[in-house]
């Protein structure tokens, strides 16, 4: 841990943690209410049985740049080098749901992820890529239904029905107005959207996983590590609280709810971290909304390494943070995993930063012995107690945002985003007064860095998206495209659910700023209240 004060030292949530632990810190600690069996109830041990002595987690590297055809081809070699899993990072038109002709889109086509615009993008982005075979999953907020509903498309055009097929949305705007920023509507009828898509799956695509429940961009934000479960769990109560509110019962929505965390380089509190989360869950599901699947009481994640801790300087140092990141996630029983590439802080990776990226998860995976032993820190006088410490934290945390009418009234009174700019200032203070040590960057610093040559997308995609949007204007059917949109908006207005008619809409090439502009023109934006 690189923080220090005096003798005492401190985790990242701010918690004491001592020279030494020894049986009392477990004093009154009863194995059997913390811990269980791993598979079992309260789950702090994992979600499965056998964890990765079953079989590894998903190797599952987060990428997408340019257009569909790039970034199509950075998707086939990852499978080539071994991923197992897809993830795909969409440019930020797509995720505003703005079309890349659109003005406001100028400058930023394809630059942090792939472009899509309509459907003929997204056959192109899946060429070759057999949608029954891999599991995918799509960073992607606001216009989560449209993607989902594109990649149904895609797999029907590829003879695959929608009950096989798997992957992840992420759908999850309540921390879009906490930390990442790219919303669209306005909390209520976010909400009903959540809604609709959970019970879209439900009838439709039943092995999705509806939702990617999200810290991570709050720890990249500032969050500490109790600040960054207790508001993800809390914004996962009150989706929970919308769908049975919705009509559903829980436990046809609970299993396919799921959770992303960050992993830093403290491994002791990140694994504590986890642990923690998955008890928390457990209990709030079981006890509050009384799930009786098993599955529904699951926290099941994906764990990205952290980028805020990458430095620009020295990058290949990057490499190591990674490896010990990605090590306190497979410790902490992740179900998929991000690593990293060492260049990230600079740039988009280059092709051979993603493949060591993934070589450092086949390390952890087949040449460590981490694997072979279910959660190998239970018992662990230290691990215990910082379990219990991490998860009381956060726990009062939780007690807070309740207290101010939960996560939404909360993210409306500037309250976990207010928590988390503390957390941050206080970073950057012991960041710059040197108490908090960053190697290469205020320690073992070098005169002159090497140079590095970090990979840029090609200014001309834009002009090509743009052109591409022209002739599928021209070719299409453009009043069958005006009656779906009319469709959509009504039901919009209204109470049925939206995917049905957004589904036909998409069919007949509507493009993804088209379908949005529909629904801005009914539910409105969000605009923050800024609090200071
Ligand atoms: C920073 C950036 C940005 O801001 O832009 C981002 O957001 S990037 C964000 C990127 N986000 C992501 O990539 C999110 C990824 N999330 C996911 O993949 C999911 O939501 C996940 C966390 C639940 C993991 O799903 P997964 O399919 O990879 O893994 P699972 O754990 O579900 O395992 C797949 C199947 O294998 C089975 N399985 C797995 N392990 C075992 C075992 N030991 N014993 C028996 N069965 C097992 C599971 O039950 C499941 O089957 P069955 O289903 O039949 O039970």
């Amino acid at each position: 841990m690189a923080r220090e004060s005096g003798s005492v030292r401190f985790t990242e949530s701010g918690l004491p943690i001592e020279p030494v632990y020894g049986p009392e810190a477990l004093d009154g600690w009863d194995p059997a209410e913390r811990l269980g069996e791993p598979g079992a109830y309260p789950f702090t041990r994992g979600v499965y049985p056998t964890m990765y002595t079953g079989r590894p987690w998903t190797m599952r590297q987060y990428a997408g740049f340019g257009t569909a055809v790039e970034s199509n081809a950075r998707y086939q070699q990852l499978i080539a080098h071994g991923t197992t899993g897809l993830s795909v990072a969409f440019d930020l038109p797509t995720q505003m749901g703005h079309d890349s002709d659109a003005t406001i889109a100028s400058g930023e086509v394809g630059k942090v992820g792939v472009a899509i615009d309509s459907l003929d993008d997204m056959r192109v982005l899946f060429g070759g890529i057999p949608l029954d075979k891999v599991s995918t999953s799509m960073t992607i907020n606001a216009p989560a239904a449209l993607l989902l509903l594109m990649y149904q498309l895609v797999g029907e055009e590829q003879g695959v029905p929608a009950e096989q097929l798997t992957g992840t949305i992420q759908n999850d705007v309540l921390k879009e107005y906490i930390a990442r920023g790219t919303y669209i509507f306005p909390p209520g009828p976010s909400l009903r959207l959540t809604a609709d898509i959970f019970k879209y799956c439900r009838a439709e695509i039943p092995k999705w996983n509806t939702i990617s429940i999200s810290g991570y961009h709050m720890a990249e934000a500032g969050a500490s590590p109790a600040q960054e479960i207790a508001f993800t769990l809390a914004d996962g109560i009150a989706y929970v609280r919308t769908a049975v509110a919705a009509g559903m019962d829980v436990d046809d929505f609970g299993p396919r709810l799921s959770f992303f965390f960050v992993s830093r380089t403290t491994i002791l509190e990140e694994v504590a971290k986890f642990r923690a989360a998955r008890r928390i869950w457990a209990r709030v599901m079981k006890d509050e909304f009384g799930a009786r699947n098993p599955k529904s009481l699951m926290l099941r994640f994906h764990t990205q390494t952290a980028g805020v801790q990458l430095t620009a300087q020295q990058p290949e140092v990057n490499l190591v943070r990674v490896a010990v990141q990605g090590l306190a996630a497979v410790l902490g029983g992740t179900q998929s995993l991000h690593t990293n590439s060492f260049d990230e802080a600079i740039a988009l990776p280059t092709d051979k930063s993603a493949r060591l990226a993934l070589r450092t998860q086949q390390v952890l995976a087949y040449e460590t012995d981490v694997t072979a032993t279910v959660d190998p820190f239970a018992g662990s006088y230290a691990v215990e107690r910082m379990t219990d410490d991490v998860e009381a934290a956060a726990l009062a945390l939780m007690e807070r945002v309740e207290d101010l009418g939960g996560a939404v009234a909360a993210i409306e009174h500037g309250f976990q985003k207010g928590e988390i700019e503390r957390s941050a200032y206080r970073i950057a203070q012991e960041t710059d007064s040197g108490e908090r040590i960053v190697v290469g960057v205020n320690r073992y610093t070098l005169d002159a860095e090497e140079p590095y040559e970090p990979l840029r997308v090609d200014p001309a995609i834009e002009a090509q998206q743009a052109e591409r949007l022209a002739r599928l204007r021209a070719e299409r059917d453009g009043a069958a495209v005006d009656a779906a949109l009319a469709a959509l908006r009504k039901a919009a207005e209204g109470t049925e659910n939206v995917l049905y008619p957004m589904k036909d809409a998409l069919r007949a090439r509507a493009t993804v700023g088209e379908v949005c502009d529909a629904l801005r023109g009914v539910w409105g934006r969000y605009v923050p209240a800024d609090v200071f």
